[in-house]
């Protein structure tokens, strides 16, 4: 049993999909579901997957996860626990139901599935898609080492993984399960900014996109540290530090560790709403 079932295939799962079929996972071994019919054509177009769609058979999601090795729930919060209620009946006792959720806990997954199912809570990122994603993975009380070594391996091939105690999800959430979101608004901040400088937006987007991308892939490289890369392109006395001072002036920092906060609070505030 090797197959892997995603449900649920929107931003995520479809990021984590197509990062695991560029790293070789051969895609008669995936499933997807969906919603809709066309979105289930569009997916196993761009990947060579079977995708079908919960509108064209409303037993998508149970039929899909019969002889999956590990499905992967990949929908909002709001809908999951619904959804792992609805497979249930349907899963392998060995079967491991990975949840890439925010603010949904081990304990909520696991009072929605069968009692011992094996249960590995994410949090991945969307760069999954291009084999630089970060995930992190908490085991639930009935997964055994193997079966997390075995999740752990899967997101091996879309990224860094990292294993962390479900207490630190929503502060890790915060940071990278955001963050490339984060990075995006900087890129967009910068490009409204060198079009107020008189650049053609076209070219300040440009300009703004290809700097965001080249930092990031100089921040990939091993051992890189963000100071000392910063450092590097700053003079004393020159332009760059005088941008990083009105930065900093402008509590830049502290904003983004207010925003920060205000992720891992929201994501608090989803656990509670879902009971
Ligand atoms: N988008 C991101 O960067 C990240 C998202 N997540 C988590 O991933 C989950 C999904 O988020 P997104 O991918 O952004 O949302 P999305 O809305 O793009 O994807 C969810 C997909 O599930 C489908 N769906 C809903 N109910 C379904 C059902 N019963 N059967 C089959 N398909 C169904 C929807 O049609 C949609 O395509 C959320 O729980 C979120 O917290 C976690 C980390 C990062
Ligand atoms: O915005 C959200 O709720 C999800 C979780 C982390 C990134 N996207």
């Amino acid at each position: 049993m090797s197959r892997i079932a995603f449900l649920g295939t929107g931003s995520m799962n479809e990021a984590i999909l197509g990062g695991l079929i560029a790293a070789g996972t051969d895609p008669s071994q995936v499933v997807a579901t969906v919603r809709r019919a066309e979105r289930a054509a569009e997916l196993a177009g761009r990947h060579g997957v079977v995708a079908v769609a919960e509108s064209e058979n409303p037993a998508a999601n149970p039929e899909a996860v019969r002889d999956a090795a590990v499905v992967i729930l990949g929908v909002k919060p709001v809908g999951i626990t619904d959804l792992a209620r609805s497979i249930a009946p349907s899963l392998a006792p060995e079967t491991v139901v990975v949840s890439v959720a925010a603010a949904v806990s081990i304990a909520q997954l696991e009072a929605a599935l069968p009692a011992g199912q094996p249960v590995v809570r994410t949090m991945p990122n969307t760069p999954a898609r291009l084999g630089k994603g970060v995930v992190s993975v908490s085991a639930g009380t009935s997964t055994t080492p193997e079966q997390l070594a075995r999740v752990k391996s899967l997101f091996e091939a879309v990224g860094t993984v990292v294993e962390i105690p479900e207490s630190q999800v929503d502060a890790l959430s915060a940071i990278s399960g955001s963050g490339p979101a984060y990075a995006f608004y900087l890129a967009e901040a910068m490009a409204a900014a060198g079009a107020e400088l008189g650049l053609d937006p076209e070219l300040s987007a440009l300009l703004a996109r290809e700097t965001v991308a080249g930092a990031g892939a100089m921040l990939a490289e091993p051992g890189a540290d963000a100071a000392a890369l910063r450092r590097a392109v700053t003079s004393p006395n020159g332009t760059t530090e005088r941008a990083i001072a009105a930065f900093d002036d402008g509590g830049i920092p502290a904003i983004i560790a207010t925003g920060a906060r205000a992720a891992a609070a929201r994501a608090a505030e989803i656990t509670a709403s879902l009971g």
